[in-house]
């Protein structure tokens, strides 16, 4: 253990030492995941390099080098702002603002890049982040003591309250006192919605909240919930960009949904909204909330256009999306690529339930083994691929051709250790009180998953190492202070020899309870804050055996 703390790996220390909160970055270190490559041998290895990967991930999303590489300054005599290269002049003055977990980061970096040309700016980012990052030594992620941005904290629980509607109306302020030659930067991330709370008059604050919980409560996806919200807000769904016009809108944001819809991050404050009350109703009736609305919220919705605002009346508005979990895993493989393995991108939107989920990365791990251990995959691998292509038309994961994906793993060089990458979000329905994250409860049941096919193919899966991580790329999954967890095929045999049953624990969404109490949290991913959120990734690192 004392040699892997000199190789500063975190995920081996035990839980007890860990402080809660510290900055991951600190506390993952810059090199010492590729120096215990060479002084670790078997799994170990692995284990570091999924480690290392997750890092690559979670680092190249994260505010600065983010905001660095979307968003330049040139010119002297005319100034200009160039955003992933396209040129928008300043002609008089810039502004800024910004609502979402991740945008104080992003403001810190922004206002570095724009420095006296910020005339000033608003940011509505979660209550006690300045407190939290200042405690875990993130000070890249603060605003400098004269900064021209005012912050709002507020969305205690990332619901809408009376502080994050203080922020709201700032903004809406400042934007409506926006000019043509004017130039309104915003940044988005996610949780912006609940920062940015500006429901329609009559409708009060309360009534949005409770429609807001009640919703999410009886199961709605995002796409949903910001769907409802759009209609019930001035600055939701296009409003902010409607207000701030005629002045230029460019908006930097940092995606926290499957498939990057411009119009539900943060309920698309600058996007044309593809959505009509229509479907808001549709949404309302589904969940069985039709009749028991609010009289002011039945007063905004039969008040509604029924067509959303037209796209032309958003010729002043630039979306660029400059995070995402896409991004994430491309330079993930990047990095896997230059540490010797073949790798592919399964998907950066993997979601559905956890349990199908689970059987997916299971029936892929059998079969990155039979095709790891050779030489041929014999009628297992046609058993394997039949059950993958069936379990991957039932999430119907959006974008995942699996036929397509089972070729290209064909062509991968058999000599080479595998890496598949993959991102999104896994749904969990809870069943039982304990504690846990969608990661830790997905590397759980994979590790169950494989622990059950070890009884029935040894061979194969005896053949290889093989290291399975998932983790949330913000550091936090669910109400724990961990990130997410590793597993491996050993790991529920070796956890029974503790007297630890996982299907106990898993009946109970317990994971965070199992990996804290097996081999005393060793198997926990803990990064602590991230200050960036572009949903969850997960890694498999595959290699044969040399026993
Ligand atoms: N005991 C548990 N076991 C497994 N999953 C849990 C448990 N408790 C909560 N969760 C899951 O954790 C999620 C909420 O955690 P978290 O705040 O990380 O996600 P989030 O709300 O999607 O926020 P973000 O998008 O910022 O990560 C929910 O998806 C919920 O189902
Ligand atoms: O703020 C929100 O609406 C969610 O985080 C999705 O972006």
């Amino acid at each position: 253990m004392r040699r892997l703390e000199r190789c500063g790996l975190t995920a081996l220390t035990t839980l007890k030492e860990l402080p809660t909160k510290t900055s991951w970055l600190l506390r993952l270190g810059g090199l010492g995941c590729l120096r215990t490559h060479q002084c670790l041998p078997g799994t170990m290895s692995l284990r570091e390099h999924a480690l290392s990967l997750f890092r690559s991930a979670v680092g190249t999303v994260r505010p600065a080098p983010m905001l660095k590489r979307a968003l330049k300054l040139q010119g002297e005599e005319c100034p200009q702002l160039l955003v992933n290269s396209r040129a928008f002049p300043l002609k008089r003055d810039l502004y800024l603002v910004g609502f979402g977990k991740a945008v104080l980061g992003m403001a810190a970096a922004a206002e570095e890049i724009l420095g006296d040309h910020l005339v000033r700016g608003i940011v509505s980012v979660p209550l006690g982040i300045q407190e939290s990052l200042q405690r875990a030594g993130m000070q890249e992620m603060l605003l400098k003591p004269h900064s021209r941005i005012q912050v709002f904290e507020g969305a205690r629980n990332n619901l809408p309250d009376s502080e994050a509607l203080k922020g709201a109306n700032a903004i809406r302020e400042l934007a409506e006192g926006l000019t043509a030659d004017d130039l309104l930067l915003v940044l988005i991330s996610g949780g912006g919605s609940a920062l940015l709370p500006a429901p329609i008059p009559p409708i009060l604050l309360e009534e949005k909240e409770q429609l807001t919980k009640m919703l999410a409560s009886r199961g709605a996806a995002i796409q949903e919930l910001n769907t409802v919200r759009k209609m019930l807000s001035l600055l939701k769904g296009g409003g902010l960009a409607r207000l701030a016009y005629p002045a230029q809108v460019v908006s930097l944001i940092l995606s926290d949904v499957i498939g990057d819809p411009l119009d539900i991050i943060a309920s698309g404050p600058t996007a044309a909204s593809s959505h009509s009350v229509q479907d808001c109703l549709q949404i309302l009736t589904k969940y069985n909330l039709l009749h028991s609305l609010p009289r002011s919220v039945q007063t905004v919705l039969s008040s509604s256009a029924t067509k959303p605002t037209a796209s032309e009346h958003y010729s002043h508005v630039c979306n660029v999306i400059i995070g995402s979990n896409t991004l994430a895993l491309a330079e993930a493989k990047r990095q896997a690529e230059g540490l010797g393995y073949a790798t592919l991108i399964l998907s950066a939107a993997v979601c559905g339930d956890v349990g199908c989920v689970a059987e997916l990365y299971c029936q892929l791990i059998r079969l990155l083994c039979l095709h790891t251990a050779g030489p041929a995959e014999g009628p297992q691998g046609t058993e394997v691929r039949g059950n993958l292509l069936q379990l991957a038309a039932e999430l119907d994961i959006p974008g995942l051709n699996m036929a397509e994906f089972l070729q290209a793993l064909q062509g991968l060089e058999p000599q080479k250790p595998l890496c598949i990458l993959a991102g999104g979000e896994t749904t969990v329905q809870l069943q039982g009180t304990g504690k846990g994250g969608r990661n830790q409860e997905l590397a759980l049941r994979v590790g169950l998953g494989l622990h059950r096919a070890r009884g029935v193919e040894a061979s194969s899966l005896g053949r290889c190492d093989v290291i399975f991580l998932s983790g949330g790329t913000d550091g936090q999954d669910g109400p724990t202070e961990a990130a997410g967890a590793f597993c491996s095929p050993e790991l529920v045999a070796e956890a029974l020899q503790e007297g630890l049953d996982a299907e106990t624990f898993l009946s109970n969404n317990d994971s965070y309870a199992f990996f804290s109490h097996f081999q005393r949290g060793r198997h926990l991913l803990v990064t602590g804050l991230t200050g960036t959120n572009v949903m969850d990734v997960q890694v498999i690192l595959i290699r044969a055996t040399d026993r």
